[in-house]
């Protein structure tokens, strides 16, 4: 599959280590197969806690040289690596699409958002400023410092193998953090590639480092113990987010939690119906379903739901499922079986108890990890749709009458990650933003995923925010400075 890269050295089926390429350990290779047509893609070698610790005593050691380096020369280092990004960007798409399965199209999006992070972050890295505080003595002075946090962790998912990179490396390098990543075990190739890219960008040896194999719980428990990880990043399920909490609590290190969502999708009477349509199918079917910000629920006001679902049926009855590498495919496989399966739990549940199948519900002539895109009328709350993330192409439509309802039906989970509202009256929209219970709220807009605003959840959705100005915050820590015995002035 190398072939199919214009820059074969992108193509990498070894760990990046301190700055070197890491192509056998002790413990053999595992291998990597295409979800689209399930191809042996590469085989990489299988890393585990001595590899693992390697990683990350090299990033101690590079930590004092790369936080001495000036904000504007490191920023000027990952303004490089974005720059790298954008030339390869096809490389880098086609990557992507041979792990993950997205298409092309997709890809390429991700590619540019992903490289967003680095360009945003690029430029943050010379605005991390402290403060000069009034003191309340007049021979002292008052000092908060921002200064990195140290060595940080990121353990990524599989469903953004670049962004989910990027978004917390951009700025742990800019603070002047150095950072080990372990990419989910189905989607390394692509981080590998960000890994020679940023080497040709000049990032140091030992300060983004990635490793490889799918020994998860030995890697994770070396990353979660070692006293000299500072700082954990993670993006996925919420269930191992809970885990590796638990294990970071041991040495008190300071966490980012990315997790599950349960977005509700909601459609006033007074919305725009096409646009409405239109927003939905991108927050339902980007990635196949596969993202944590997916519309999971859609609430839609008794007045338009027949309405609704109509358009949004002849918009689904239009998707083209394929390959991702195949033009004209929008929705490619799903990752693996086990997500198959979920959805074919999900949709066989939500039948059993009276949904009404308005398209698809089945898996796809295809055959392998691919689903028909699905539409499902009368979901009602006790379906598994209304209280699991599905993970999958399936739209499940509830009915509501009055705008309290709605809330009551939106916030009714333990998740708050996402939210959509759509509708026409600046009011309502206000009062609704405010009652809802999630870190991110889309109005009249499917997509709202881009490297200037803050992502992040509330409640078990997660900590913290990745992305925006606010984004940097999570990888430095304030140091206040109290001087006294000077003369008052
Ligand atoms: N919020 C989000 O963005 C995501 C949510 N999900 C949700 O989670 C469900 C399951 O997906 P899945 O891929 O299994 O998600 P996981 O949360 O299991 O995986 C995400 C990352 O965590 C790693 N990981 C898993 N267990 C451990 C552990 N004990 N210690 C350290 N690292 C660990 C994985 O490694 P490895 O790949 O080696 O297993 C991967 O790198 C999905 O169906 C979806 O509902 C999934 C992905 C992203
Ligand atoms: O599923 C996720 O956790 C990542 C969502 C991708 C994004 O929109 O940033």
């Amino acid at each position: 599959m190398q072939h199919l890269l214009k820059d074969a050295g992108l193509w990498r089926e070894a760990a990046y280590i301190n700055g070197a390429w890491l192509t056998e350990t002790p413990h053999g290779r595992c291998a990597l197969h295409n979800p689209a047509d399930g191809a042996l893609l590469a085989e990489l070698p299988r890393c585990r806690e001595d590899e693992t610790r390697r990683a990350i005593e090299a990033a101690h050691v590079a930590l004092g040289p790369w936080r001495r380096t000036t904000a504007k020369v490191r920023g000027e280092i990952l303004r490089r690596w974005y720059d790298l990004m954008v030339q390869h960007r096809e490389d880098l798409a086609t990557l992507i699409t041979l792990e993950e399965g997205k298409p092309l199209a997709e890809a390429r999006g991700e590619v540019d958002y992903a490289a967003g992070f680095m360009r945003w972050f690029s430029e943050e890295a010379t605005r991390v400023r402290g403060d000069v505080i009034p003191s309340v003595k007049d021979t002292q002075r008052i000092v908060a410092l921002r200064e990195p946090i140290g060595v940080c962790a990121a353990i990524t998912p599989w469903n953004f193998p670049a962004a989910m990179i990027t978004r917390k490396a951009g700025p742990a390098l800019a603070a002047g953090c150095t950072m080990v990543v372990k990419p989910a075990s189905q989607t390394p190739l692509t981080a590998l590639a960000l890994a020679e890219l940023a080497e040709r960008a000049g990032v140091p040896a030992g300060v983004f480092s990635v490793i490889t194999g799918n020994d998860t719980r030995a890697i994770g428990g070396e990353l979660t113990s070692h006293p000299l990880v500072r700082k954990i990043t993670f993006t996925g399920s919420t269930e191992v987010g809970r885990v590796l909490l638990a294990q970071a609590a041991q040495t008190v290190k300071k966490c980012s939690m990315e997790l599950g969502g349960n977005a509700p999708f909601i459609v006033f009477d007074d919305a725009d119906l096409d646009a409405a349509a239109d927003g939905v199918m991108a927050a339902k079917f980007r990635n196949t379903g596969e993202s944590c910000i997916g519309a999971n629920r859609v609430l839609v006001q008794a007045g338009v739901y027949d309405a609704l679902a109509a358009r949004i049926v002849e918009r689904v009855a239009k998707l083209r499922v394929g390959n991702g590498l195949e033009e004209g495919v929008n929705l490619g496989p799903l990752i693996d079986a086990g997500g198959v399966e979920k959805v074919e739990e999900h949709v066989a549940d939500a039948l059993a108890k009276g949904a009404r199948l308005l398209h698809g519900g089945r898996r796809h002539a295809l055959g392998g990890h691919f689903y028909e895109p699905t539409v499902l009328a009368d979901a009602t709350p006790a379906m598994r749709v209304a209280s699991e993330e599905t993970f999958g192409p399936v739209m499940p439509l509830f009915r509501f009458d009055t705008e309290d309802e709605a809330i009551a039906m939106a916030n009714d989970t333990e998740f708050g990650l996402a939210a959509y509202l759509y509708s026409l009256d600046a009011a309502r929209i206000w009062r609704c933003a405010a009652r809802i219970e999630s870190g991110m709220v889309g109005i009249n807009c499917g997509l709202m995923s881009n490297e200037v605003a803050p992502f992040g959840g509330i409640k078990q959705s997660g900590l913290g925010r990745e992305g925006s100005h606010l984004g940097i915050d999570e990888y430095v820590e304030v140091k206040y400075l109290c001087w006294d015995g000077l003369e008052a002035v």
